[in-house]
């Protein structure tokens, strides 16, 4: 897949080729226009069948995005890296949360690349319209415009920071990527349409290209959130190709391993201190629950404001069984209504056109929930999500095998499903919900 396909902010084509792009499309681009282990270096191996947020960190989301990687250039190498050969390995994602008006100062960042907590949105469109306060539940608009910016409060528990920013009530934008872009279009006319967030188009603002869609949070109170990366694969195959042909070990993601890892990477790589995408991804889906369950959870948000992110090691059942537990606060009202959610999902992805022909990479289903009982499940992140060429589909649960281009996303979905049943069947003693039930 060309880079252009790609998510990030970094790897995305950029405001420039992404509005050539559209104007060769004959789409509009005017700012009203409604326009991301244990490998030796060895052969690759198939996988196995208004918030009162407690101290978490913050970050402001700007135009500009996190801050880049640095990849070891192969001037900067004493050696190969890793003798052009990877093995398997694995990758995460983002939340977001309904907030209030804050000063520039009441504002914290930090360094990092990835976003992990609440975070502030910059609010980009103004439409000029003014609501009394008491009528706005997602963000209120300050009257002290010249002092105040307005920003949205946000949960975004992974993905990259930079990526989103606020915009008229009830929807957020997110840095253009025409991969991503061609999804929700394609979208539009899918029976998934009702399980992905409202697709509103691109809009352009200064000098910047971004997808507008529909804050899911918007109509919850103080939700409870999760974000579960779906999958056996993390990586796309073409990155794989690529590291085996000009191999960039990154030490910002050495870093990354090991900080949970001291033994992860090989003493090769511990020499370079630097790994490649490809190993960093497949390492992390060893680590989490991504190889064996096809699935792992990237990072949860409750309705008191705390958030966790820390779940790279996160890999067993029981581990995952007590995650989601704590998540609902041992409601079993809430596990079901996921289930029946998780029922209509898995049976739309059986039947839709979209699902069968793409290669479903990096994507994630967002729980929400809040003390009403409403619980929802979304499909988002589709920056990976590929079409596959003309004539060729997926199944989706079958093994992972390079060129096969299988992502696993329906075993995923079935291991997900049993675990929230096993939990549902718990906590309703010997009630056993079966479909039917559903
Ligand atoms: O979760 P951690 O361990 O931080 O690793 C991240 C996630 O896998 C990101 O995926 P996601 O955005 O889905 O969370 C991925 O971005 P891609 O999705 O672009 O592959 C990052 O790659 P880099 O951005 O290349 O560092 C990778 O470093
Ligand atoms: N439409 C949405 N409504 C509410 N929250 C969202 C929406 N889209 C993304 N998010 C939040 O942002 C996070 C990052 O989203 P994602 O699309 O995965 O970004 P990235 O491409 O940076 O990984 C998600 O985990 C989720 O919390």
């Amino acid at each position: 897949m060309p880079k252009e396909c790609r998510r990030k902010s970094s790897k995305d084509p950029g405001p420039d080729r992404a509005r050539s792009e559209r104007r060769a499309a004959g789409k509009p681009s005017s700012s009203s226009s409604v326009c991301d282990e244990l490998a030796q270096a060895a052969a690759l191996v198939a996988p196995p069948p208004a918030m009162h947020a407690l101290p978490v960190p913050q970050v402001t989301i700007t135009p500009e995005g996190g801050g880049s990687a640095r990849e070891i250039l192969p001037e900067d190498l004493t050696q190969h890296p890793v003798d052009g050969l990877l093995s398997r390995k694995l990758s995460s994602s983002s939340l977001s949360s309904a907030g209030s008006v804050e000063s520039e100062d009441d504002v914290l960042s930090d360094n990092e690349t990835k976003s992990k907590g609440i975070v502030t949105l910059e609010h980009l469109l103004d439409t000029g319209e003014v609501k009394p306060w008491w009528k706005l539940k997602t963000y209120i608009r300050s009257p002290l415009n010249t002092i105040y910016r307005r920003k949205l409060n946000w949960v975004q528990l992974a993905g990259h920071k930079g990526n989103f920013k606020a915009a008229d009530e009830g929807t957020i934008l997110k840095k253009f990527s025409e991969n991503e872009m061609q999804c929700f279009e394609k979208l539009r006319d899918d029976e998934l349409r009702p399980f992905v967030p409202g697709y509103h188009g691109v809009v352009e603002k200064d000098g910047e290209s971004f997808l507008q869609m529909t804050d899911l949070l918007v109509n919850f109170d103080h939700p409870n959130v999760m974000d579960c990366k779906m999958g056996v694969r993390t990586y796309l195959e073409e990155e794989l190709v690529r590291a085996r042909e000009r191999p960039k070990p990154r030490e910002d993601l050495y870093r990354k391993m090991v900080e949970v890892d001291e033994g992860g990477p090989t003493p090769e790589e511990h020499r370079q201190r630097g790994v490649t995408k490809p190993r960093y991804m497949q390492w992390r889906e060893t680590m989490s629950s991504t190889n064996t369950l096809g699935f792992r959870i990237e990072g949860i948000k409750k309705h008191d404001g705390s958030c966790r992110t820390d779940f790279k090691k996160t890999r067993s059942k029981q581990d995952i069984i007590k995650v989601f537990k704590d998540f609902v606060g041992g409601d079993a009202s809430i596990i079901k209504s996921y289930l029946h959610r998780l029922t209509e999902i898995r049976q739309t992805l059986n039947t839709s056109e979209f699902f069968k022909c793409h290669e479903v990479i990096g994507s994630s289903l967002l729980f929400i929930h809040d003390s009403t009982g409403k619980a929802q499940i979304w499909i988002i992140d589709f920056g990976k999500t590929t079409g596959l060429p003309e004539g060729q589909t997926l199944s989706h649960d079958v093994p992972w095998q390079e060129g096969n281009r299988e992502d696993g996303y329906l075993w995923g979905l079935e291991n997900l499903f049993h675990m929230l049943e096993s939990i549902s069947n718990e906590e309703t003693g010997c009630f056993v919900t079966t479909e039917s039930d559903l």
